[in-house]
């Protein structure tokens, strides 16, 4: 790959933003130009109203993401996007955008690629596809949302395992446990994440957002009791069922045709 090719591409397909991390020579491990590319691609599908889904993937076919980058991170060189920390990769793990994000995990992924795989909405992995937590093995600890999240979407003492002993679990060990929607064979990662994406962005595009926007603020804390779920949960609900998709929707059940979405 040349030198001076960027360290993330970004590739508009409808209403689907594919985001590739582009460093397959260092196994697409997370530098600072990355973090930075990649936070504006996603500032971009933040704020165009046509991407309704992010697909994230690695170049090459050896990993999706190695994490941090040793070499970089051994030179005491920051990670953090410059000058662009809120939508950094950091900003991925840390500020999950309002539209639904799928990781197409094509290969390793470990530390922060695992991150990545964990602040995603969905994961469609590989079947030689592995996650893993080695930040032990390095003197980091997993500091881009691993440590919190790992616990909550997998069993505790399985997360714990990982966590400690930084061994990585294999594609299908990882569907068993709920980390992984889906495993395919290698070659039909993209394929099927991009088919799991069209899926997505032919529903409404504001009751989706909604739906992310509540559960994530239940698992992720913020919305803390029962009552103010339900207070945050109808809150949403105007938003959505008052805007002009709902009718769209409805009448094109009605009509036996696809419906249209308006609201942007
Ligand atoms: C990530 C979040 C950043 C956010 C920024 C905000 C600041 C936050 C800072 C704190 C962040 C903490 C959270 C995350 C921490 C981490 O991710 S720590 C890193 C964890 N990852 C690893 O330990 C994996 C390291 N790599 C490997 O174990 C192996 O390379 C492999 C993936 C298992 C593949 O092995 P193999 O097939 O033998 O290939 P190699 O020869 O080892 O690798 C090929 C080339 O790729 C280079 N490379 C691989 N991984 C990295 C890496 N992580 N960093 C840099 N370079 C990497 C490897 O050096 C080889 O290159 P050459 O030597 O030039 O051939």
């Amino acid at each position: 790959m040349p030198d001076d090719a960027p360290a993330a591409l970004v590739d508009q397909r409808g209403h689907v933003l594919v985001i590739t991390l582009n460093r397959p020579h260092a196994m697409n491990a997370v530098n600072a130009e990355l973090s930075e590319l990649v936070g504006t691609a996603l500032e971009r599908a933040e704020q165009d109203p046509e991407t309704r889904v992010v697909v994230l993937t690695g170049a090459g076919e050896r990993a999706f993401c190695a994490g941090a980058d040793l070499k970089a991170v051994s030179r005491g060189e920051s990670l953090a996007a410059p000058g662009n920390e809120q939508w950094g990769f950091a900003g991925y793990a840390r500020h999950p955008i309002s539209k639904p994000t799928i990781a197409a995990v094509n290969g390793f992924a470990l530390g922060g690629g695992t991150e990545l795989a964990l602040a995603s909405d969905l994961v469609v992995a590989a079947e030689s596809a592995k996650f893993g937590l080695p930040e032990v093995k390095r003197g980091l600890f997993a500091a881009a949302g691993g440590v919190f999240r790992l616990p909550r979407q997998i069993p505790q003492k399985i997360a714990m395992e990982m966590m400690f002993t930084g061994e990585p679990l294999d594609a299908a060990r990882a569907a068993t446990l709920g980390l992984v929607n889906h495993v395919v064979p290698d070659a039909d990662v993209l394929t099927e994440a991009l088919a799991l994406a069209e899926k997505i962005a032919a529903n409404a595009p504001l009751a989706v957002q909604a739906s992310k926007r509540v559960a994530l603020g239940i698992v992720d804390g913020a919305i803390s009791a029962e009552d103010s779920a339900w207070d945050n949960t109808r809150e949403n609900a105007v938003g959505v069922m008052t805007s002009e998709d709902v009718r769209e929707g409805t009448l094109a059940f009605v009509e036996k045709r696809a419906p249209v979405w308006q609201a942007k």
